[in-house]
Order: structure tokens, then C-alpha cells, then sequence
């Protein structure tokens, strides 16, 4: 079972997030400037809002990492929030002079929760009058400390395995992505330099033009991401029981960011619209051995990776904190109003694509691990390649 540990913490506005990642093996290549190149590809994408602007992602280890290298040890990484000055009484840990909060414009009790947020429910569930408590952890903000441990796992799939992952935007509202057309690793650079990290040149500009609209409208938007796993190995996770699936704790992963609505493994719901005939892939004898004639199913079968092509998609709703905004009740007085709206991103679905990535490459370490073990990078890769040299089929 599962071999990886890993746990966030930290609030949106706070001095930082924390993560740490346990279960790694010696050897794994990790540098702070790694980290930080995935955390600025987080903040890219066309429609993200305000704060993507001024506020920057500062990055440092904690543990676990030495010279470059895991030691085998738990890895801790911080992500400093740049903004905390301007928060450090409203989220400080330690009591402050209730004199001292009253006086602050930005500690107005969130009496307004807005609907498509964690707001309302957290408040009934965990006993507040006010939103804050509840929005300070549930925001994104969160998913810049899980790309920072995606980070350390890309690194260790590509070292024992050579995996590799890329995401792209497939979909914002109505503008669609050719279907079928899947960018490589070697297409990164050029999918990262768009504004919304689609390889299609007239779909990406109908993507833009769909923000920019919502923008004008006082609106948001969502969208779909793919995700593409190249060169995973036949054998991660198993058929023999639920948690076990590969294709189940890759939906889970996924549906666990935030505004994620649905998950697709290959066609997903467009295989049940098809007869079986067309829904699989065919296996043929060639002679560089046993192939699918398609990639349906998205590299899993019955919980197993294939061996074919790893692809998932995410599908993100609507950003919630709506401009014009929606309608809620102020819970301070009952009455009717509309729901707190400071600033939000328009569109972030290119965001998610990265945060997806992480959550993929943290699945997939998860299965490299439990399936290859070794307290090395230089163990595990024997076993990758003993475990491939002898499969009795091939
Ligand atoms: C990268 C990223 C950025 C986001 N930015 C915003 C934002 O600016 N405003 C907003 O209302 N929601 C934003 N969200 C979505 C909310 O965090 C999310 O919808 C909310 O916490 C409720 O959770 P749920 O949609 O999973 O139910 C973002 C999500 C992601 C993945
Ligand atoms: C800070 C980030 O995303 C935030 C996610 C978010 C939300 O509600 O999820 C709301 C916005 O924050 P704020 O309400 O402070 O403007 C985004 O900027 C980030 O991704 O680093």
C-alpha cells in the first residue's frame, strides 16, 4: 500500500505553508530554483487575478534534502506568502488586542458567504459567525505547497522510472483544443510561453477571447485540463482491490483541488456513449512486441497502469467569487445581500493544469515506491529495470 506520506498546512494569508513528503528514498536531485520553476508556472495563465501580480512564492527547505539530493529523510519545504506583512495581526497565532483588530478595515468580520465556497458550510460545521477562519484555508493558496512537493516527486519518477508529465488546457467555456492532440515533454517550453498553455494556436486565442469577455461580463470561468504521464511503466497500482486502483487514487488526487468537478481516465464519459467495439483498445502482435491499436482507456485497465500512455482530465468550475456578485444572506442580520467580493481571478484553469501535474506526479511516486521500493535512487532504478527485463510477457 501506500509507501509516500505527505500533509500541507497553512492559510492563505498566514506567514507561509508547510509541506513535507516522507518515504523517498537517498539520491532524488532537488534544488530550491527546481522548486521555484514550478511555482512560477503556477501563476501563470492568462485571467488569474491581483495578487498573482504582487505577491511571490519564496522557497525553502527545511529538511531532508542535502546538496542538491534527498537524504531518505522526511523533506520539508516552506512557501513564505510575500503579503503576510500586511496580514500579521489579523492571522498572527498569538492573542492580539481585540482594540487593535477592531481598528484594522481589512479585519471586517466575512458576514456575507458567498456561494461556490467553503464559506457557509465551514461556518455552520466548525462554530464561526465569520468567514474568515473557514476561506483563509480552503483558498487555492494551498496548492502552491502541493506543487512544491510535486516538484520533489516529478524528480523522482524521471531518475527511477523516466517518467514524465505534462498538462494542457483543453477547454475554457465554449473554446475547445483539437481533440486527440497530445503535447510531449519537448513541447513544455511552448506550452508554458501560452497564455492559457494550449499547444493549439486558434484554440488558445478563442480561450483568451472567452476570458476577456467574462471579464467585460463581470464573469468567470472554468474549463478542462489533461494531464499526460509518458513512459510509465506497466504494473503501477493493482487490480486486486479499490484502494489499490491506480485509476481511482488518480481521480481522488484530482478531485481534491480545489474547484475540481469532475475526472476523467482517458475518454471517461465519452466511452459510454459509444458501443464496446469502439470503446477499447485493441491488443496486436508487432514486431516490437505486443501493442494497443489506441489509447482509450487512458493507460489503466482494471486498476493497473498499461504501459501506454497515462491521460486524465480535471474539469474546473466557474471561479466562485463571482464580480457581480451572487446572491447570500448576511448571517450577522438574516437579510438578504450579495455575497463579499474583493478581487478574484477570472479564469484559472492553466493554474490548475500545474497543481493537477503535482497531484499526478504525487500519485504516481506513491506507486513507483510501493511497487519498486529501494532506499537509493540507484536501488529503486535496478528494480525498475530487473522488474522489466523479466516480465513474462512483453
Ligand atoms: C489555481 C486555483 C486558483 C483559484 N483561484 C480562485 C479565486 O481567485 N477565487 C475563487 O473564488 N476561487 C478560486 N479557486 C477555487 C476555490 O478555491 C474553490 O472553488 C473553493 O475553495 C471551493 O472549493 P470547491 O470548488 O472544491 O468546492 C481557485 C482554484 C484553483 C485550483
Ligand atoms: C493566492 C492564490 O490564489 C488565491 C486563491 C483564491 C481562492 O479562493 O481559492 C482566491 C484568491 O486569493 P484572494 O482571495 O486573497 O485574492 C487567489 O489569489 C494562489 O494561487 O497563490
Amino acid at each position: 500500500m501506500s509507501r509516500l506520506r505527505w500533509l500541507t498546512a497553512g492559510e492563505s494569508h498566514g506567514p507561509a505553508l508547510v509541506a513535507t513528503l516522507e518515504g523517498l528514498p537517498a539520491g532524488v536531485p532537488i534544488t530550491t530554483d527546481m522548486v521555484a520553476d514550478h511555482l512560477a508556472r503556477r501563476r501563470l495563465g492568462y485571467g488569474r487575478g491581483a495578487r498573482m501580480k504582487f505577491e511571490r512564492d519564496e522557497v525553502t527547505f527545511l529538511g531532508g534534502v542535502r546538496h542538491g539530493l534527498t537524504l531518505g529523510s522526511p523533506v520539508a519545504v516552506m512557501v513564505g506568502n510575500t503579503e503576510w506583512p500586511k496580514w500579521d495581526q489579523i492571522m498572527a497565532a498569538d492573542p492580539v488586542d481585540p482594540e487593535v483588530l477592531a481598528g484594522l478595515a481589512r479585519n471586517a468580520p466575512l458576514t456575507r458567504p458567498r456561494p461556490g465556497h467553503a464559506d457557509l458550510a465551514g461556518m455552520q460545521k466548525y462554530g464561526f459567525d465569520e468567514a474568515r477562519p473557514i476561506l483563509e484555508r480552503a483558498s487555492a493558496r494551498e496548492t502552491a505547497a502541493r506543487v512544491a512537493l510535486g516538484a520533489v516527486a516529478r524528480s523522482y519518477l524521471k531518475e527511477t522510472a523516466g517518467i514524465e508529465i505534462v498538462s494542457h488546457v483543453v477547454e475554457i467555456a465554449a473554446a475547445k483544443a483539437p481533440y486527440g492532440v497530445y503535447p510531449t515533454p519537448a513541447d513544455v517550453e511552448k506550452l508554458d510561453a501560452d497564455p492559457v498553455r494550449c499547444l493549439d494556436a486558434d484554440a488558445s486565442k478563442a480561450m483568451v477571447a472567452e476570458i476577456d469577455q467574462a471579464h467585460k461580463d463581470g464573469d468567470t470561468l472554468g474549463g478542462v485540463v489533461e494531464v499526460l504521464a509518458y513512459d510509465v511503466p506497466v504494473g503501477l497500482g493493482s487490480h486486486v482491490h479499490w484502494d489499490r486502483k491506480l485509476d481511482a487514487r488518480l481521480a481522488g488526487a484530482l478531485m481534491g483541488i480545489q474547484a475540481i468537478k469532475g475526472v476523467e481516465v482517458g475518454d471517461g464519459f465519452g466511452l459510454a456513449r459509444v458501443p464496446g467495439s469502439q470503446a477499447h483498445d485493441e491488443i496486436v502482435s508487432t514486431p516490437e512486441g505486443i501493442r494497443r491499436t489506441s489509447g482509450r482507456a487512458g493507460g489503466t485497465e482494471g486498476g493497473l497502469s498499461t504501459g501506454e500512455l497515462l491521460r486524465v482530465r480535471a474539469a474546473m468550475k466557474p471561479i466562485a467569487t463571482v464580480p457581480r456578485a451572487l446572491r447570500t444572506v448576511d448571517v450577522a442580520t438574516g437579510e438578504a445581500t450579495q455575497a463579499h467580493h474583493q478581487r478574484s481571478d477570472v479564469c484559472a484553469v492553466p493554474a490548475a493544469g500545474i497543481v493537477a501535474e503535482a497531484m499526478v506526479a504525487l500519485v504516481l511516486a506513491d506507486a513507483v515506491a510501493e511497487k519498486f521500493g529501494g532506499d537509493s535512487v540507484a536501488e529503486t532504478r535496478r528494480n525498475v529495470r530487473s522488474y522489466l527485463d523479466n516480465l513474462p510477457v512483453r
